[in-house]
């Protein structure tokens, strides 16, 4: 029999939760697209795609079976034994012989929204199979609002990946400074785009026992059966007990005990392998307990340079080497954080999902040969058939930073009653302790003592350049020049680190310039700097060239003589309070065990 597949318009899923929608398109002369499934399936009709002779993985089961994958509209209509009977004349065959066939994979927690614009970046996820993302919007939230998560989805929405967003809850933190209450109701409202999944990252010490105006949300969020990310680093005991009354996942567990009392306690937990941390030894021993149901795998974020090499790949690879059987290691990447986050359609290849199937060369190496996205080859024998698709974000996105004055950086003698001031003692990571040190007293003013490790950092709120604290820090070795980025986490702010005002002065205002990112500058030159031009917080160069940016930029800090380990981490994390350390606000040093905010008089 001649077989032609319909020429329809795709049905396309757009959303999850509670905006299921569903866009049929003009669909013609097939039927519905339910229809044309079944016929499919009943091989009454060809497959518009047929993935064949390989070992097909069903997350379901755990088990491999010598089916086909037979997709139409874009997505599966049936897994058949026979691959003939649905391929057609027009069917588009892509040959799997020896090799193993899976769902693409979901990396259920990263940040798409920092360091580079994920529409210039997404496709080197993509050559490795990682077709959804759960993505934070924590960047482009703190500084935008609801707005900001909303061009975030939109200059990601037409990719051939899937991406999905948690509702930034941080400004809604009072802890350490006054919440932006007024933010509230937009972000609730956020809750019922069904683009968005839940709430995201919430760190304990905002939750367990406070009533930040963040309450709001998490409550929403139950009442439509949406996730609240929890971010429990250092949390345990009651405390973890009571902080699992309000989230429902956790990417932030170290230790195979951490892992498993968050699953005692219901809580999913994310195993991490990406640039900030691999916890995947400590995951892979609490599943020996455990086994695989309540655990999901994730990134946390892929940094430029290292998306070069891989994304979800590269952590399934890693977690089967960490002792995880390749069918739980399949499915914490597939079809567990789909259905936590409620990722109708993706993680699985039974009938009725979307057509995301990755054809691996084999498990040993996660090696990845071909990739259909939402029923269209996107990589074919390793050839990668898409490329940046750069997004054109609303205007207030670009130039969108505000640096503090020329006297900003002046910290007046009477700012102490004594010789020695608080400051921050960096360690490593994103770790940093309270410490007090004695500055340089000159002119009546305190300054930096670079033979002393004794440097300046300040930060301030980049939206209107004004309001904001400067304070001393050791650690860094730094001992010329200074440095400034706008990649602070989790706070819209601009925050310099130097050892003289002028360097301090040039580099917060170049990175102002430059509308956000990082400049290093030393006796008056800057010798790198890196433009974060989409809301000061991601670059919208190619990747390769962001990749190389900030590889320039971690070279120059060296000389200025930096000799932390990972300085860019280092610096931009001292405005993180998800983490027990002490950190900067724009209010002064936050202690976060504490949920207390120090100035420079000694404590
Ligand atoms: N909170 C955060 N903000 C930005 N990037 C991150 N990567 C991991 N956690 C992050």
């Amino acid at each position: 029999m001649a077989l032609s597949p319909p020429r329809v318009s795709r049905k396309r899923f757009v959303g999850v939760g509670c905006g299921l929608d569903y866009d049929d398109g003009d669909a013609n002369g097939g039927g519905s697209a339910v229809n044309r499934r079944e016929a499919v399936a009943l091989g009454e009709a060809p497959a518009d795609l047929v993935v064949r002779g390989g070992r097909v993985f069903r997350p379901e089961t755990r088990t491999f079976d010598d089916v086909a994958v037979a997709v139409v509209d874009g997505t599966v209509a049936a897994l058949p034994e026979d691959a003939a009977s649905v391929t057609g004349p027009e069917t588009t065959v892509v040959e799997a012989t020896d090799r193993v066939v899976v769902p693409g994979f979901v990396d259920a927690h990263t940040h798409l929204d920092l360091h580079q614009s994920f529409d210039t970046a997404y496709h080197y996820a993509l050559r490795g199979g990682t077709t959804s993302f759960v993505t934070e919007a924590s960047g482009i939230g703190t500084a935008f609002g609801a707005a900001g998560v909303e061009a975030l989805l939109d200059a990601l929405a037409d990719l051939p990946v899937t991406v999905r967003a948690t509702v930034p809850p941080q400004a809604l933190f009072d802890t350490f400074g006054p919440a932006e209450e007024a933010r509230g109701d937009a972000f609730e409202a956020l809750l019922d785009d069904p683009r968005v999944v839940g709430v995201g990252e919430s760190a304990w010490v905002h939750v367990v026992g406070r009533e930040p105006p963040a309450e709001r949300l998490y409550e929403h969020a139950r009442d439509c059966g949406k996730t609240v990310t929890g971010h429990g680093a250092g949390c345990s005991g009651a405390t973890l007990q009571a902080f699992a009354g309000t989230v429902t996942d956790d990417h932030e567990a170290i230790t195979s005990e951490g892992v498993e009392a968050r699953v005692e306690h219901g809580v999913h937990a994310i195993g991490r392998c990406g640039s900030i941390r691999d916890d995947l030894d400590a995951f892979a021993e609490a599943y020996e307990t455990l086994g695989a149901s309540e655990l999901s795998l994730c990134t946390d974020g892929v940094w430029p340079r290292d998306l070069l090499d891989g994304c979800m790949d590269a952590v399934v690879e890693r977690a089967i080497d960490a002792g995880i059987a390749p069918v739980d290691a399949l499915r914490m990447a597939t079809l567990n954080p789909a259905r936590h986050f409620g990722l109708g359609g993706k993680g699985t290849l039974a009938p009725g999902s979307d057509a995301d199937v990755v054809i691996l060369e084999d498990l040993e190496t996660v090696d990845v040969a071909s990739v259909v996205a939402d029923g269209d080859v996107v990589v074919h024998n390793h050839d990668l058939r898409v490329g940046p698709r750069a997004h054109d974000y609303p205007d207030e996105f670009y130039d969108a930073v505000r640096t503090p004055s020329a006297d900003a950086w002046r910290v007046p003698v009477d700012a102490t009653d004594g010789s020695s001031v608080e400051a921050i003692a960096y360690d490593e990571g994103l770790f940093s302790a309270p410490t007090t040190v004695e500055p340089t007293r000159e002119n009546g003013e305190l300054r930096a003592d670079p033979a002393n490790d004794i440097a300046k950092i300040g930060l301030f709120d980049r939206r209107d350049g004004e309001s904001g604290f400067v304070g001393f820090c050791t650690g860094f070795g730094i001992e010329g020049g200074a440095l400034a980025t706008t990649g602070t986490w989790e706070t819209p702010g601009v925050l310099g680190l130097g050892v003289n005002d002028a360097d301090l002065r040039q580099a917060v205002a170049h990175v102002g310039e430059l509308g956000g990112g990082w400049a290093v500058v030393r006796d008056g030159e800057v010798l790198v700097d890196l433009p974060y031009s989409i809301g000061g917080v991601a670059s919208a160069r190619d990747v390769e060239e962001t990749a190389q940016l900030l590889s320039a930029v971690e070279e120059a800090t060296r000389r200025l003589g930096i000799d932390a380990a990972r300085p860019l981490l280092g610096v931009q994390t001292l405005t993180f309070t998800g983490v027990p350390a002490r950190k900067l606000t724009f209010g002064g040093y936050a202690e976060i065990r504490e949920r207390a905010v120090v100035g420079l008089a000694p404590q």
